[in-house]
């Protein structure tokens, strides 16, 4: 497998894909200490929990427009080396105000980094915004309505990230009916900490074009044909899910299991340099663990450009690339 297989990755948080190395250069920037969180070329973090004070750390050191271009187009131009085409970041505008940083300076300075990339590689990208869930639905509405506003072109959808266990997908509904009312695709994170009923109030309450990990539904048959059935996608991130503990190896991983049942599947990185991934070890992990060929890995991109939050123009012109 190599990087002439055509990828798109559809699930990557923009503050999770900071390298150690970028951050260690933001950190002298801004005479900050990152000993808490990163040991020499590596992030350091026991738990979820702790993880997410990795994240927090870290994008705590993206302060300025150019900061956040620089964040972008690094991390476009590592995956287009891999043979990515398409990419969706998520990005988080309660995590730049946290930083000082204002909604259009955030939304302006990571468009710069897009085009940037763009330009030197052709990949393309979208922007979705997330509320971070357990900063709780207020925020998480007030982050709709950002992303409703339309603020930038390049924002296409909108999601909710953060802690799982924070209450149910129905105190969240009006968040996503704002969006959705706005002509955002909608994709939420469930089924990774949280079990199958997760899934459920996300399909029931959320009514999602698609689900970051929802990976757990696998404990639930019935759930996995109501998946199949509604031909919802699922952004699936093996290597986060060992990274978190939620399964030993890849051989227990529930990703073929599902494809093979109808689950429209996808591969993604999720937070890469925290996983120790990338969405080329991803599809080089499925196929090693799976043997799927090069066909078999292109249909894996094109589900995810056909599920992908972008106009149609744009959609086939990176579907014929995969020809
Ligand atoms: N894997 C993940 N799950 C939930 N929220 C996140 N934010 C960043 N990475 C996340
Ligand atoms: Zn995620």
């Amino acid at each position: 497998m190599s990087a002439a297989v055509r990828k798109a990755e559809l699930h990557c948080h923009i503050e999770g894909a900071a390298s150690p190395e970028l951050v260690r250069a933001q950190a002298r920037k801004y005479g900050a200490d990152v000993s808490g969180f990163i040991s020499g070329d590596r992030y350091v973090w026991s738990d979820f929990t702790d993880f997410l004070g990795a994240y927090d750390g870290a994008a705590a050191l993206f302060r300025s427009e150019e900061d956040y271009a620089l964040l972008a187009q690094t991390y476009l131009e590592g995956i287009a080396e891999e043979g990515a085409i398409y990419a969706e970041i998520f990005v988080s505008p309660d995590h730049a105000a946290a930083a000082g940083l204002s909604p259009v300076a955030y939304f302006d300075g990571l468009a710069a980094g897009i085009g940037a990339a763009k330009a030197s590689t052709g990949i393309e990208c979208r922007m979705i915004v997330v509320g971070v869930r357990h900063l709780g639905a207020e925020r998480v509405e007030a982050a709709a309505r950002l992303a409703a506003s339309r603020p930038h072109p390049l924002i296409s959808g909108f999601g909710m990230a953060g802690e799982e266990r924070f209450g149910t997908p129905g105190d969240f509904a009006r968040a996503f009916d704002i969006a959705r009312e706005a002509g955002l695709g909608i994709t939420i994170h469930a089924g990774e900490l949280a079990g199958p009923e997760s899934v459920r109030g996300a399909l029931d309450h959320i009514r999602p074009a698609r689900i970051g990990h929802g990976v757990r539904a696998i404990e639930d048959e019935a759930l996995v044909r109501r998946l199949a059935e509604s031909g919802v996608v699922l952004e699936v991130c093996p290597g986060s899910n060992l990274a978190l503990g939620l399964y030993p190896d890849i051989a227990s991983h529930p990703f073929d299991r599902l494809r093979v049942a109808g689950v429209r599947v996808t591969l993604s990185s999720d937070d890469p340099p925290h996983f120790g991934t990338s969405v080329g070890r991803e599809y080089r992990m499925a196929a090693e663990a799976w043997g799927y060929d090069r066909a078999a890995l292109t249909a894996i991109t094109r589900t995810a450009l056909q599920a992908a939050f972008i106009d149609e123009d744009t959609r086939a012109f990176l579907l014929g690339q995969l020809d």
